[in-house]
């Protein structure tokens, strides 16, 4: 940043003083002394020239240099804080919002870093060394030059940014809003043709259009206000320049050279204070874009990661006199249960009875209280995020696949897991036939979020990520809900077979899948039975 200040300060200087050294010239063959002569000026000037592209080079180099290095390590704290947040915290979130903010408003943090704080620095030194400068040949004129510069760098910007008020957030969250509204139209697209929807979609998407337009053409207008205010006082400045340098040469308070280099001083040195006058169109946009990403480092978990806590091995489960809300909604209510090990426990209740809620609190996405979730006998809040992760394989309603091979999609279960391995795991959840059937079998493509692939082919694909991950707690949540009896009856014999060696927690609606369990519990109004 030092680098930058000095290199830009160096520059702008350069720029300058070619101007002001063109005057001394003037003065010099006019036979006036001057402490530059024509020849020396001359030499001067193309030094300073080349040196200004050089060193202007150089400064935006450096800014950026700092700039990207900043936004690499903002994105690192960003994507860390979303890891923390997951998923209670991601789950009610829009999507296309988070995207925006991840993508589009870290990216424009860089106007700050390579654009703001080094030039608000160069255009304070440069105003002080040229007040000054000009202050040296009358102290009217050195006062003069300050105000100039405080009008144009301090005041207008101020007064633009005032203008501008909620503009620039409101940019950036119908931006977000727009992005999200996209999403969820290519997300739905089956749905929106179905019900034939697509033109009052097209249509609202429009009108989100043409609303984000509307504000990015005030803030437009903005900027052109911005840059018509600063000419007019730039101008004005210079004017009042010329007619107090001539009206203290008048009454003879200033020589003529004093009167001539004090003018074309101003006039040139005007740089750095105009680039400070643009920010005050654009830190708009850029605050309204920090202050989402700041939201998201600064938001609090719902259920901090644990570390440093001794290693836990699993020897079954329990949950004891467990009440659990979603905000207001009480979900369960004083619920207790015990998964031994190497048993199959079924958990059977109407849909919205908090049977998937209770596989979350076995995971920990939420913190279990009143009562406890314990695991090998210890409250679950006292066990390493990372052995909870390695002792259990939850396999959801939805199983999300990665765009990518089917085998990358089995692998992010256990990354070194061998191929014969993963064709084992695939067998034992009834899908290896399907995938060897594919002409590229394993390396087959599965298009964004699994498209080319049946619910129920997703379905088992979960199923052998968990076989795969080996955990001796399996926590399924309706594994069987999309498929035939005869796939159904596989994994259920697999499921079998794991008995004694494996803790499975089974969700299900289907009575022949409960068959398997040793225990059946029944979540009713939010208490077991
Ligand atoms: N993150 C959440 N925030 C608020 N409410 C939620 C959240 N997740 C689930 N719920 C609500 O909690 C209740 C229980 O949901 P849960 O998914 O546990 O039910 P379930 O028994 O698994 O249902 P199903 O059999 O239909 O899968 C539902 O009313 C649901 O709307």
């Amino acid at each position: 940043m030092i680098a930058a200040v000095t290199m830009g300060l160096v520059g702008h200087l350069c720029a300058a003083l070619i101007t002001v050294l063109g005057g001394y010239a003037l003065l010099d063959v006019a036979g006036l002394s001057v402490p530059v002569g024509m020849h020396a000026a001359f030499w001067c000037c193309c030094i300073f020239a080349v040196l200004r592209g050089v060193l202007r080079y150089g400064e935006q180099a450096r800014n950026h240099f700092i700039a990207f290095k900043l936004l690499a390590l903002i994105r690192d704290k960003v994507f860390l804080a979303l890891r923390r947040l997951c998923p209670a915290k991601l789950e009610g979130r829009d999507k296309g919002d988070l995207i925006a903010v991840i993508t589009a408003d870290i990216e424009l943090l860089e106007v700050f870093y390579a654009h703001t704080i080094s030039p608000i620095v160069i255009a304070l030194l440069m105003s002080v060394l040229f007040s000054v400068f000009i202050g040296l040949y009358h102290w009217v004129l050195g006062v003069a030059a300050a105000v100039a510069y405080l009008l144009v760098g301090v005041l207008v910007p101020l007064y633009i940014a005032r203008r501008g008020g909620r503009d620039g957030a409101a940019f950036r969250t119908q931006s977000g809003a727009l992005s999200s509204y996209v999403l969820g139209s290519l997300r739905g697209l089956s749905e929106i043709m179905q019900y034939a929807a697509g033109s009052r979609r097209l249509e609202q998407m429009e009108v989100k259009t043409d609303d984000l337009a509307q504000v990015e053409q005030r803030m437009r207008q903005n900027t052109g206000r911005n840059t018509a205010l600063t000419n007019t006082v730039i101008l004005l400045s210079d004017i009042g320049m010329l007619f107090l340098a001539a009206w203290l040469y008048q009454t003879g308070r200033l020589g003529f050279d004093g009167a001539l280099i004090a003018t074309i001083a101003l006039m040139s040195s005007f740089g750095p204070v105009i680039a400070l006058a643009n920010l005050g169109s654009t830190l708009q946009n850029t605050f309204a874009a920090a202050d989402r990403v700041l939201d998201i480092l600064d938001e609090q978990p719902v259920a901090e990661e644990i570390a440093g806590q001794p290693k836990t091995t699993f020897s079954g489960a329990s949950v004891q006199d467990l009440t659990f809300s979603y905000g207001d909604e009480t979900i369960l209510q004083n619920m207790s249960l015990a998964l031994r090990p190497g048993t199959v426990t079924g958990i059977v209740g109407r849909s919205g009875s908090g049977k998937s809620t209770l596989l979350k609190l076995l995971m920990r996405f939420w913190p279990a209280a009143p009562g406890s979730v314990q695991v090998s006998d210890r409250d679950i809040g006292a066990v390493n995020t990372a052995d909870l992760r390695q002792m259990e394989s939850y396999v959801t309603q939805q199983t999300h696949l990665f765009s990518g091979s089917i085998g990358d999609n089995l692998r992010i279960a256990r990354l070194d897991a061998t191929q014969q391995e993963i064709e084992e795991a695939c067998k034992r959840a009834s899908v290896h036939d399907f995938i060897a059937a594919l002409p590229q079998g394993y390396d087959t493509p599965v298009g964004e979020l699994g498209s080319t692939l049946s619910g129920g082919e997703r379905q088992r694909i979960g199923l052998a990520r968990a076989f795969l991950h080996g955990a001796p707690l399996l926590l399924l949540d309706e594994p069987t809900s999309n498929l035939d009896s005869l796939n159904e009856a596989v994994i259920l014999k697999s499921l079998a077979q794991e008995r004694g060696q494996k803790t499975v927690v089974l969700v299900s609606h289907r009575q022949s899948t409960m068959r398997i369990a040793d225990t059946v519990y029944s979540v009713e109004n939010g208490r077991m039975s």
